[in-house]
Parts: structure tokens; C-alpha cells; sequence
């Protein structure tokens, strides 16, 4: 019949249309009915190698961040083949064809000087063998390739197989999409674990957490009483105090300090997705969920997980944590299997959540659950001596970061920083310690190389008994002198700097009896 008129000839074997037909219709009918399009992947190769009668079909995916392409599904190809799967972009066949973004055939693949064989495809047949690749694109853009190693067959021109391999490699642009996010995924997590890893020796004994002040040696009893427990901690304190190195010790002094351990900051994650990342979600759940998709209870069972910012989890999601925390049961968004977990709460928050409690914001049940073993970190300016050491310890990393060599801090600067109140905690001291750092010219930390608002909390502490206008106007003095020493004496710089027209700065120069030429030499002193 003119309709089965034969297109192919794979192997020398004719083909039909209606076999391409059956088989594209197959295909589709695996992805639509599938749950989760990545899986369905290994089934459509294994298709697509009957259909061709070919030895082995695999897909590579482009890793976005490192140039690289990875095999990332096979059929017909070992484990150990699979995982030597790796190209840059222009490396042998499938570089090429990622590059060029062309298909490419090449018969007789022994003698071709392209193919780097790096995954020892090459059959007993070896140069008698035919390798095609064509690339997959999504949006014009090649995301991966799709290829196949086939026998040799002098009569055939392999149009068609390139043509069929094409269109399947559209149809598996999805499918390759979401294996592509979790290929990304699982070595985002691989990255942060190792990371862990590294750091967890340090935190099992807390020598990165600095502080000998009673108040902290207190904090560090108690983190190692809890931590060998199963009980849920509470971390309370204000905003960069060290509340994220605290749960880490905890995690990591603990007897799963191997196992996983998930951080979720639920302030910065938006409200429509807090409970897709915490719970997972089936297939179609929402607009966008095309794949099923692990929570972050999922990935922490058997270890720990962190909840910082709890006072910001919106109610309707307290109820769902209250259920987790209770029986460690919930089910996927979307889903109707309940599943199980085995995982340690750690939450902290800066907020006050009695008054979050009294406004209606935060769950009393949930506060109770929660507040098992509370862990409060005092303030820094409550435990100033702790100051020194933690000085110290941020000169010696940014020393180790920027292999610089600064050896000492002036008594002045000392002074200045024990003086101020520190209301963004230890994360602010670290702060201004590395710009401190970045100003030292001569390795020693000045009192002029911190920052203004140090110094004119220490000027107000001074000039308290002086009065609101005097020690404004002797600030103001202060700080226009200091200006003008660093621009040399220049009126038009002066200005600049401080933000004020030349006019107004001469005013305020006659004002305080300031003559601007004397602060052409003048050293950069302290104000
Ligand atoms: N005792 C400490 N020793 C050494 N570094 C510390 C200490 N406390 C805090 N830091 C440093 O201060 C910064 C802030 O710490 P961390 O993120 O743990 O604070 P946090 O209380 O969780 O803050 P937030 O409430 O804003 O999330 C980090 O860079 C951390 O390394």
C-alpha cells in the first residue's frame, strides 16, 4: 500500500511509517501517563533501541553552571560506562554537536577522529559500528543530546534515524528539563554536604563559636547537654548573634551528625512556596509542579532539621508543622500517601513570639511544641568582653582570606569598639573588622578605620553633659575637619564628600573658625 511505503532501512531491515508512528504514539503515551516525566526516560531509550535495533541510547544533559555535558539516562550502557559520561562543551562527539548545535552521524566510528570513545561504546564490531547524536533544544537553546550507537550498514544514509532521533529529542525536552533540575539539584546538596563535612570537625567542639564571657561558656554547657538528646531546641536571640552556628554545633555534636541536615530559612522562602519546600508535592499539584518533587522533611530524614525564622511561618502552615513535630507524618502537596520521618526539630527565631502569640500570629500549641529546650544567646553589648577574642579571631580569617598580614588593633580602636552598643550583634563586629581590615595600610587596625557611626556613639557618650545643639556642633566640627585633612585642605573635595554645597561649607567653616589651608599637610588623624 502507497501509506507503508518503506522510509528506513535500520540495519538494512525495511521499516515502515507506521512502525515510527506506533512508536512516537508509545512514547507519548509514556509521558503522559508517567507521574514523574524523569522516569520515564530509561523506558523511552530502551524503545527507541528495539525500534532501531541499535546497541545502546543515552541522553547527556547540559550542566548550565560548569559547561559540562553529563549523561544523565541510558539504556544498554553499564553503570561504570554511565559514570564516565562527561564532556566540555567541544569535546568529542557530543561536544560538537552541543557546540555546533547540528546532529551529527559518523559511520564507521572506529576510524573517526572525533569520537574519544571515552566511554568504551565501541562493540566487537568496532569500526563496523554508527554513532548519531542530535542535539535537544528548548527555546533555540541546546539543553542536551540525544544519541545512538547502531551496526554499519553501507546502504543506509541514516537520514531518517537522525530525522526520528530529532523529533523524539523534542518530545523529551521536559523530561530532560526536570532531570536536568535534579542532576542540579543533587550536586547543589552534594556541594553543601561536603561543605558540612568540612566544617563539621570545628563545629563538634565549637572552636569556631568564639567566646569565653560566663554568659557563652553557659550557651556552650547547654548546647553540649542537648545535643546528645533527641529533644526539639529552640534558639532565641537577636539578629546576627550566632543563633545558624549554634543549631550547627547541635546538629553536629549529635549522634547524627552523619545523616542530613537541612536548613530552612522560613522568612526568606515565599508563602506560596513554604509548603512545597517543606512537605514536597506530587505531580500537577499546582501550575508549574511537572514533576513530583522530595520536601525538605524527606531529604532530612534520619538527621536534623534546622527551621530558622520560625516566628515567620505563616498560621496555615504552623498547623502542618504542628502535625510533623507530633507524629513526624505529613503527605506530599497534592498527594494522598502519608509518609514518615525520622527527623530532629532545631528552630530559632530573633521575634518575640509570646507577643506574636498574644497578636494571633504564632500558635500556642505550636510555641509548646517548640519550646522544649529553649536556648537563649545573650546580646553582644551584654558580654562585651567577649569582644578581643572575637576581634582576634575575624583579623586572623580575613588575614587567611585576603593573605594579608595585620598584626595589631590601636587601644584607641579598641576602646571604640567596646564602647558601641552593637545593635546588629557579632554579624556587625565581623563587619567592620573586614573593612577595617581592607583600610589598614600600615597592618594596624586604627580607630579612623572604623566606621563613623562608632565614632559618634563614642563622641555622644562623651558629650552627654554638654547638651543636644553642643554636641551636635561639636560632631559637625569634627567631622568637617576630618574631611578636610583626607581631601588635603580642598574645599571643592570637602564638599563633595560630605554631600554639601561649597557655599554651606564655608559657612560652617567660619562658624567653627576652621581655616581650610591649614589642612594642606595635615596628617590623617583620628576625630
Ligand atoms: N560566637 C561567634 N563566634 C564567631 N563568629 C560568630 C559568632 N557569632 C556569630 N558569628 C558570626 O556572625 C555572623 C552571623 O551569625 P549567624 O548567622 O549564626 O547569626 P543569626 O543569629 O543566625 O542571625 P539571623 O538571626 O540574622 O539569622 C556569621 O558570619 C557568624 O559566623
Amino acid at each position: 500500500m502507497e501509506r507503508d511505503t518503506t522510509i528506513c532501512n535500520h540495519s538494512g531491515q525495511p521499516c515502515n511509517i507506521n512502525d515510527e508512528m506506533n512508536l512516537l504514539f508509545d512514547i507519548s503515551q509514556t509521558l503522559i501517563r508517567s507521574q514523574d516525566v524523569s522516569s520515564t526516560l530509561s523506558p523511552i531509550l530502551k524503545m527507541v533501541c528495539t525500534h532501531l535495533n541499535s546497541d545502546s541510547s543515552f541522553l547527556a544533559i547540559l550542566n548550565r553552571q560548569r559547561s559540562q555535558i553529563v549523561v544523565g539516562e541510558s539504556y544498554g550502557l553499564s553503570p561504570a560506562q554511565e559514570s564516565k559520561g562527561k564532556f566540555k562543551v567541544g569535546e568529542g562527539v557530543i561536544g560538537r554537536v552541543v557546540e555546533l548545535a547540528r546532529p551529527v552521524v559518523i559511520e564507521n566510528l572506529g576510524d573517526s577522529k572525533f569520537f574519544s570513545n571515552k566511554m568504551n561504546q565501541l562493540t566487537n564490531r568496532g569500526a563496523n559500528d554508527t554513532f548519531i547524536c542530535v542535539p535537544i533544544f528548548q527555546e533555540e537553546q541546546v539543553v542536551g543530546t540525544l544519541s545512538t550507537t547502531m551496526s554499519f550498514s553501507p546502504k543506509n544514509n541514516y537520514e531518517s534515524e537522525k530525522r526520528l532521533l530529532s523529533i523524539i529529542g523534542t518530545m523529551l525536552v521536559q523530561a530532560v528539563k526536570t532531570k536536568r533540575t535534579q542532576m542540579e539539584e543533587i550536586e547543589k546538596l552534594r556541594a553543601e554536604n561536603l561543605g558540612l563535612k568540612q566544617t563539621s570537625s570545628k563545629a563538634k567542639n565549637f572552636s569556631s563559636i568564639i567566646g569565653n564571657s560566663s554568659k557563652m561558656k553557659d550557651v556552650f554547657n547547654q548546647v553540649s547537654l542537648v545535643a546528645k538528646t533527641q529533644s526539639t531546641v529552640l534558639i532565641r536571640g537577636e539578629s546576627g548573634i550566632g543563633k545558624e552556628m549554634i543549631a550547627d554545633s547541635i546538629h553536629f555534636s549529635s549522634d547524627r551528625a552523619e545523616k542530613p541536615f537541612i536548613k530552612v530559612n522560613c522568612s526568606a522562602i515565599p508563602e506560596a512556596l513554604i509548603e512545597s519546600e517543606l512537605f514536597g508535592h506530587e505531580r500537577g499539584a499546582f501550575t508549574g509542579a511537572d514533576s513530583r518533587r522530595k520536601g525538605r522533611f524527606e531529604l532530612a530524614d534520619g538527621g536534623t532539621i534546622f527551621l530558622d525564622e520560625i516566628g515567620d511561618l505563616p498560621m496555615s502552615t504552623q498547623v502542618k508543622l504542628l502535625r510533623v513535630i507530633q507524629e513526624r507524618t505529613f503527605e506530599r502537596l497534592g498527594g494522598t500517601e502519608t509518609l514518615k520521618t525520622d527527623v530532629r526539630f532545631v528552630c530559632a527565631t530573633n521575634r518575640n513570639l509570646e507577643e506574636l502569640m498574644n497578636t494571633g500570629e504564632f500558635r500556642e500549641d505550636l510555641f509548646y511544641r517548640i519550646n522544649v529546650f529553649p536556648l537563649f544567646i545573650p546580646a553582644l553589648r551584654e558580654r562585651k568582653n567577649d569582644i578581643p577574642l572575637l576581634v582576634d579571631h575575624f583579623i586572623q580569617k580575613y588575614n587567611k582570606q585576603n593573605n594579608a598580614s595585620i598584626h595589631r588593633i590601636t587601644q584607641r580602636a579598641m576602646d571604640r569598639l567596646m564602647m558601641y552598643s552593637w545593635p546588629g550583634n557579632v554579624r556587625e563586629l565581623e563587619n567592620t573588622i573586614e573593612r577595617a581590615c581592607i583600610m589598614a595600610h600600615d597592618n594596624v587596625i586604627h580607630s579612623y578605620s572604623l566606621p563613623t557611626t562608632l565614632q559618634i556613639e563614642e563622641n555622644i557618650g562623651e558629650h552627654k553633659k554638654d547638651g543636644l545643639e553642643e554636641t551636635i556642633s561639636s560632631i559637625e566640627k569634627q567631622v568637617i575637619q576630618k574631611a578636610l585633612t583626607e581631601n588635603k585642605g580642598s574645599i571643592r573635595r570637602t564638599s563633595e564628600q560630605l554631600k554639601i554645597s561649597e557655599r554651606k561649607l564655608g559657612l560652617r567653616l567660619s562658624k567653627y573658625n576652621i581655616k581650610a589651608s591649614d589642612y594642606k599637610n595635615k596628617k590623617n588623624t583620628p576625630i
